[in-house]
């Protein structure tokens, strides 16, 4: 059997004397497209601070790649993504070739000595999210759909296995968000990618993530998309904590 990318068993956290998450036990498989979902307050960030190593684990475990997170050291497997379009100062004076390059910072050191392969690089990861002719525009100048695309090509250029999203689409207009969960598929089946993207867009992720894991303290739900649109409202609701309708979105 494939090691699992993120493997969690019975995990629990507290911040003081607040459970915010209880008995977590979730795998993810090398090539699937997660989509973590929760109401707000669910525990989902706190999840992903513990899976990116960023909050000690009180008790439970967390491995990546097979290995326990507290003797994980391939961090350069992993690469994050958060809302940074929705706060990006728009004044920010640099190329979106630039911002892009800043994600081979770890690897070469200054910018000064990037290479021809460096710059193929760039070129490539500005390409497969579909935002090459705009490498010499001003990142503060583009929409906020089109500059979280760049900050998804400036996670790309280390060649990262595993990509972590949170909310991505915070800050991207309704019109393009389709859009942009179709480059993120396009990216996990055609780099092979796996991804985890944590999103509120229940109606609109379900039609493409390979796996789904509903969060509110606990999983209340780990498996096949199809298979939660199934759910009665009444089960939904319950697990949002208010009325809702499920939406499917056929592409
Ligand atoms: N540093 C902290 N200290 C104390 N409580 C915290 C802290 N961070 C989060 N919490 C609480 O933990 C719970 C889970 O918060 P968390 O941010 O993980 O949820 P979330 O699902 O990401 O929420 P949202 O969708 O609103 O971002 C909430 O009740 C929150 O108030």
């Amino acid at each position: 059997m494939e090691t699992p990318v993120l493997r969690i068993n019975s995990l629990n956290y507290k911040y003081d004397q607040q459970n915010v998450l209880e008995n977590i036990d979730m795998d993810i498989k090398p090539g699937a497209f997660a989509g973590l979902v929760g109401p707000n307050g669910s525990g989902k960030t706190t999840l992903i601070k513990l899976i990116l190593g960023l909050h000690r684990i009180q008790s439970g475990n967390i491995e990546l790649f097979g290995t326990p997170i507290q003797k994980f050291k391939d961090w350069h497997k992993i690469s994050f993504v958060s809302q940074k379009a929705n706060t990006f100062n728009r004044g920010f004076p640099a190329t979106v070739f630039e911002v892009v390059a800043m994600g081979l910072f770890g690897k070469m050191g200054y910018f000064r000595f990037l290479n021809k392969q460096h710059k193929q690089k760039i070129e490539q990861a500005l390409e497969s999210v579909g935002m090459l002719p705009y490498k010499n525009r001003n990142i503060g100048d583009l929409s906020g759909g089109q500059q979280q695309r760049v900050f998804i090509a400036r996670s790309l250029v280390s060649d990262p296995e595993f990509l972590i999203l949170d909310e991505p689409t915070v800050g991207v207009d309704t019109e393009n968000v389709d859009r942009f969960y179709h480059m993120l598929s396009s990216l996990n089946k055609e780099r092979g990618i796996t991804l985890l993207l944590v999103s509120h867009d229940i109606g609109t992720i379900t039609s493409y993530v390979t796996d789904l894991l509903c969060l509110n303290k606990t999983l209340h739900y780990h498996g096949d998309p199809g298979e939660f649109h199934q759910k009665s409202d009444k089960e939904l609701s319950e697990f949002y904590g208010h009325s809702m309708h499920s939406i499917s979105h056929n592409h």
